[in-house]
């Protein structure tokens, strides 16, 4: 466990701090082409932290043609699998040696807490990368079954030149889950942060070529999604994209795909992940805890929130009451006070949508208060067909729904068009099977609330997901694809041909 410093430590890391602004390409700092940049500010206080390059169509091309460079030479590409390996654990000890200073930063761009920043942000951004290096050198090949006359063999190739396109609210996990594999595999990345979170990542392509990642395989072009996001979409050249973020944009990239060189898509997107909890649920404590963990971490900017609370009526009034009393123990504030465990939203846009959320008359159990992007973590108690009820709010904000049954607990939790995650609480095993065989959703957790680990496949059905996965070994199956090699054995193959 980290040991946490106190906020005038934090605060004298941050005020020491040197941000990078510049895109990553080809192994340098760069301005834009154009010269243009935007201003990056810290969520918490409105204070500008940097003007960061606001990279455009130009610099994709710029980047995606070193991108090429790099992967068709094979300085990474065509490396022993071990060597990349290397390379990858050299940046893992590298972030290790940088850990606070990635934390600090991370946290002023996001409004994230220091304390999630420090124990698990900056952590498990470090396993994941450890994780997909130790992987690469022990997957292997297949042969296929074959006559005696031929070998038919499946082998894995790097898909090639990749875009990894960003969301803000796991700034640094997220690129992790990304460029393990990508990397490891032995493509050539080229990252675009969100615009509302920069700097990690342009820091951490530093940090990569120090540990050794060759010039033009680990790219960071800062921008817009108009201007970075669309034309790595569109690019002729870029074998693949691989999104995570809103169900809207990631539908965009499907159309870029089949408007330009149908390069393979795999998107990561939103939810409205249910949490059922059954009359026969044990420890409603501990439920609760689950819950309020589920609902609020991260400032429910999760895509995998527990953000609606289907309850059956019997246990409904303890269970509220619980999870009241555990929210409470939230405490909301300076992300660089340790003791916080709720920030800021992530910017004022964002706060100003899950404020709408608070309007229009549901029932407030608990919380409402939203000031200068921070909002309190709240529960409402809401009718199946209200807005709180359907749409992802991204936010500390916990929908509360009430049914009679285990099956009309089922029937609303998949009445919906996502299917990331869901969560069942119930004694009975049969009810808990069949209820996780029952939902739609890519990952269903029983009797806890959780996403897995890196060693568990993450992504989603319906419009929460496309195209493959996150983490796990399945997340290389995104960054390789399949060649069949056959070779003729047979003795007289020559004379045959003749
Ligand atoms: N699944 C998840 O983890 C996330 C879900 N969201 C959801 O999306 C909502 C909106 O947040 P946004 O930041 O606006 O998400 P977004 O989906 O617009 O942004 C995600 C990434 O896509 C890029 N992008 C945006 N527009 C683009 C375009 N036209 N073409 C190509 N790339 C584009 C952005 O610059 C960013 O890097 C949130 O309130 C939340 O509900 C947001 C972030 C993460
Ligand atoms: N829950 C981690 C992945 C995401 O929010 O996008």
């Amino acid at each position: 466990m980290t040991d946490l410093l106190t906020t005038e430590e934090y605060k004298a890391i941050a005020k020491g701090l040197s941000l990078p602004t510049q895109a990553f390409i080809d192994g340098a700092f760069r301005p834009a082409i154009s010269g243009a940049t935007f201003d990056s500010i810290n969520p918490a206080t409105g204070e500008v932290l940097a003007q960061i390059a606001a990279c455009d169509g130009a610099d994709v091309d710029f980047a995606v043609q070193k991108a090429r460079d790099a992967f068709e030479d094979g300085r990474w590409s065509r490396l022993h699998p071990s060597e990349r390996k290397e390379a990858l654990i050299r940046l893992a000890k590298l972030m290790k040696r940088n850990a606070r200073e990635l934390a600090v930063m991370e946290s002023l761009d996001s409004g994230k807490t220091i304390y999630d920043c420090e124990t698990v942000d900056v952590p498990e951004t470090i396993h994941c990368l450890t994780w997909h290096a130790e992987l690469i050198d022990k997957i292997y090949d297949q042969v296929a079954p074959a006559s005696d006359d031929h070998i038919a063999m499946i082998v894995r190739e790097p898909v090639g030149v990749v875009g990894l396109v960003l969301p803000w609210n796991f700034p640094l996990l997220m690129l992790a889950w990304k460029i393990g594999p990508a990397l490891a595999a032995g493509c050539s990345v080229i990252v675009k942060p969100a615009q509302e979170t920069s700097l990690t990542a342009l820091r951490l392509a530093e940090l990569a070529m120090e540990a050794g990642i060759p010039s033009g395989v680990f790219n960071v072009l800062p921008g817009g999604g108009a201007d970075v996001g669309e034309p790595l979409g569109r690019h002729m050249d870029v074998d693949m994209v691989s999104f995570t973020g809103s169900t809207a944009t990631g539908r965009r990239f499907l159309s870029y795909a089949g408007e330009s060189n149908l390069k393979e898509i795999t998107l990561e997107m939103g939810g409205k992940n249910p949490a059922i909890v059954l009359d026969d649920a044990e420890n409603l404590d501990r439920v609760a805890a689950h819950i309020v963990n589920g609902a609020f971490w991260n400032m429910g900017e999760n895509c995998s929130a527990a953000s609606r609370l289907i309850v059956q009526k019997g246990v409904k009034d303890a269970l509220i009451d619980r999870i009241i009393a555990h929210a409470r123990e939230w405490p909301m504030g300076d992300p660089l006070d340790p003791v916080n465990r709720v920030g800021a939203l992530v910017s004022p846009a964002h706060f100003a949508k899950v404020c709408s959320y608070l309007e229009d008359g549901p029932k407030i159990l608990m919380g409402g208060a939203a000031e200068n992007g921070f909002v309190e973590p709240t529960v409402l108690e809401v009718d199946q067909n209200a807005k709180q009820a359907r749409e992802e709010i991204f936010g500390p904000v916990l929908s509360v729904l009430t049914v009679d049954s285990f099956d009309q607990a089922i029937a609303l939790a998949n009445n919906t068009e996502y299917g990331l995650a869901a969560s069942i609480f119930t004694a009975n095993v049969k009810r808990a099977i069949r209820g996780a065989r029952a939902v739609r959703a890519g990952t269903v957790t029983v009797n806890s609330f959780g996403e897995g680990d890196i060693s568990t496949p993450f992504g989603g059905f319906k419009q929460s997901g496309f195209g493959g996965r996150d983490n796990g070994i399945h997340a290389h199956d995104q960054y390789t694809q399949l060649k069949t090699i056959w070779v003729d054995l047979s003795d007289d193959s020559d004379e045959a041909v003749d």
